[in-house]
């Protein structure tokens, strides 16, 4: 049997460059694995993603200018090349600066394996009932508070503009850090799962021209933030009481528990990938349709 296979790769396999393979080169495969793997989950935690995209969609592009031929669109293309790079890069600083921040942090070893168990667990029924209860009761001594439920897009950069918290969320937790005059209740909070990661968080502020004159920078951040992830925002008025709901750039006004209950009992249940991509593309077409 030994001797046929040797006879059938003596006959066929001449010319055939087989290589020898190193254990270097078996240590180097397996570098080039773990870094590619961060920069996807990198690129997948952060706007870089939808660099990406753009990426996707001008390659796209240039593969039909090369296949039909289109001189002037290549000629164009190669030479705004290196000028794309070097804008990517002044878009992207904030992020690749935290990239590289991040590279220095003394757990970077620990943190940067991602074992991430949680990654696709939803909140349970108890904390579902739970922000809905804190929501209202909020409402009702007009607590303003701004509650960001994260779903498939991980908010990493947004949780590290506030403080950092690991904490089961509760009713009374969620009235106390909302308390005024406390030192988490300014900006929102970001959960994730069952837990709070986050207080005191600065979110995006939406430049949507059709947001209500009468909202202010509360409500203005909420649609800001559904505008760039596919998390579920959830405001109450200082002003009002009123709870409102922001998802994929859009603000629903003054919702009563039913309503919330409807709301995140959607996200509680829906296939991430399906609602990440329906709230980002939602989010993205707005935007796209405001600045033309
Ligand atoms: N970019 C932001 N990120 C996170 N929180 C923000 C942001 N901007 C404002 N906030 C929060 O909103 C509060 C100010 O709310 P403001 O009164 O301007 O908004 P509003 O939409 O009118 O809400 P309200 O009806 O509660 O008054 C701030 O104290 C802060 O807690």
């Amino acid at each position: 049997m030994g001797q046929t296979i040797a006879a059938f790769i003596d006959k066929y396999g001449i010319g055939l460059y087989i290589p020898r393979v190193h254990i270097t080169d078996i240590i180097e495969v397996l570098i080039l694995t773990f870094l590619i793997y961060q920069i996807i989950i990198w690129i997948k935690n952060t706007k870089a993603w939808m660099l990406l995209r753009g990426i996707i969609v001008l390659a796209g592009f240039i593969l039909l200018a090369a296949i039909f031929k289109m001189h002037t669109i290549l000629f164009i293309a190669r030479n705004s090349l290196t000028v794309m790079a070097t804008a990517a890069i002044v878009v992207f600083q904030p992020e690749l600066r935290r990239a590289l921040e991040k590279l220095g942090e003394k757990q970077f070893l620990t943190s940067v394996v991602p074992f991430e168990q949680n990654r696709e667990i939803r909140f349970s029924e108890e904390t579902r009932e739970d922000i809905i209860r804190a929501c209202f009761a909020m409402g009702k001594v007009k607590t303003g508070a701004l509650i960001v439920v994260e779903q498939a897009i991980r908010l990493t950069e947004y949780e590290s503009t506030g403080i950092q918290m690991d904490c089961l969320v509760s009713s009374q937790v969620l009235i106390n850090i909302f308390e005024h005059n406390t030192p988490l209740h300014d900006g929102a909070i970001i959960v994730r799962g069952d837990r709070i990661v986050s207080a005191t968080c600065y979110l995006p502020l939406s430049d949507n021209m059709g947001i209500s004159k009468d909202l202010g920078t509360r409500h203005r951040a909420a649609v800001g933030m559904s505008e760039v992830s596919d998390a579920l925002v959830i405001t109450v008025s200082e002003e009002t009481g009123a709870v409102s709901v922001a998802q994929g750039g859009e603000l629903t006004r003054s919702i009563n528990e039913a309503e919330l209950r409807v709301k995140l009992e959607e996200v509680q249940h829906k296939s991430s990938e399906t609602n990440r991509i329906k709230a980002m593309w939602k989010g993205w077409r707005k935007h796209a349709k405001k600045n033309n």
